[in-house]
């Protein structure tokens, strides 16, 4: 079961309304405008189809970042969301996922680590984004399997590549 994780406003909600709405329609039609969302306080489930099976994704809003680590025991995949358009939250979002990589409880995990909002224009460059995040550096030292991918919840550009980890996520 995976669990979401990433700073207020990441845009984790939205991913999961995505997710949920390309399951929910066939290939290729417009996804149309976000919905709306709330800031999620406590935590929140979201079933979604992979592989013609049911996921439950658990999401732990930003806000509830100081007991995130009580729920580790229970996954053993994590999605960690970063707002590639917010170059003022990247060193917290930086700090926030090395503590998630070294957990003990979640050492075995796949994770994957997503740059949303790539819609955005943003003053640095992702390259520059990703090079600040030290990604590289945190990859080679961590000791689970790491993937990095870049999406847009609010366009759904990315969101095909985001179900094809879960799929692969759900058969490790
Ligand atoms: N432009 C743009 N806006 C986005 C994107 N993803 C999310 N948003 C917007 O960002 C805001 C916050 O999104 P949420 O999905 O509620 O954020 P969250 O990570 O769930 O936040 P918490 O529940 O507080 O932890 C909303 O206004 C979304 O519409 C994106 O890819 N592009
Ligand atoms: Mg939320």
């Amino acid at each position: 079961m995976p669990l979401l994780l990433g700073a207020t406003g990441v845009g984790k909600t939205l991913l999961l309304k995505r997710l949920q709405k390309i399951n929910a329609q066939d290939s290729g039609a417009e996804l149309g405008d976000p919905p709306a969302t709330l800031p999620t306080v406590g935590t929140n489930l979201s079933d979604i189809i992979v592989d013609k099976k049911k996921v439950t994704v658990r999401e732990m809003g930003g806000c509830m970042a100081p007991i995130w680590p009580s729920y580790y025991e229970d996954f053993d995949s994590v999605i960690f969301v970063i707002d590639a358009a917010n170059p003022f939250q990247i060193s917290s979002s930086c700090i926030q996922l090395l503590e998630v990589l070294s957990a003990p409880a979640l050492e075995l995990a796949t994770v994957l680590i997503l740059f949303n909002k790539i819609d955005l224009p943003c003053p640095v460059s992702l390259l520059e984004m990703k090079s600040l995040f030290r990604l590289d550096g945190i990859i080679s030292c961590a000791k689970q399997s790491i993937t990095v991918l870049e999406m847009s919840a609010r366009s759904g550009q990315g969101l095909r590549d985001v179900l094809a980890w879960l799929q692969f996520a759900q058969r490790r």
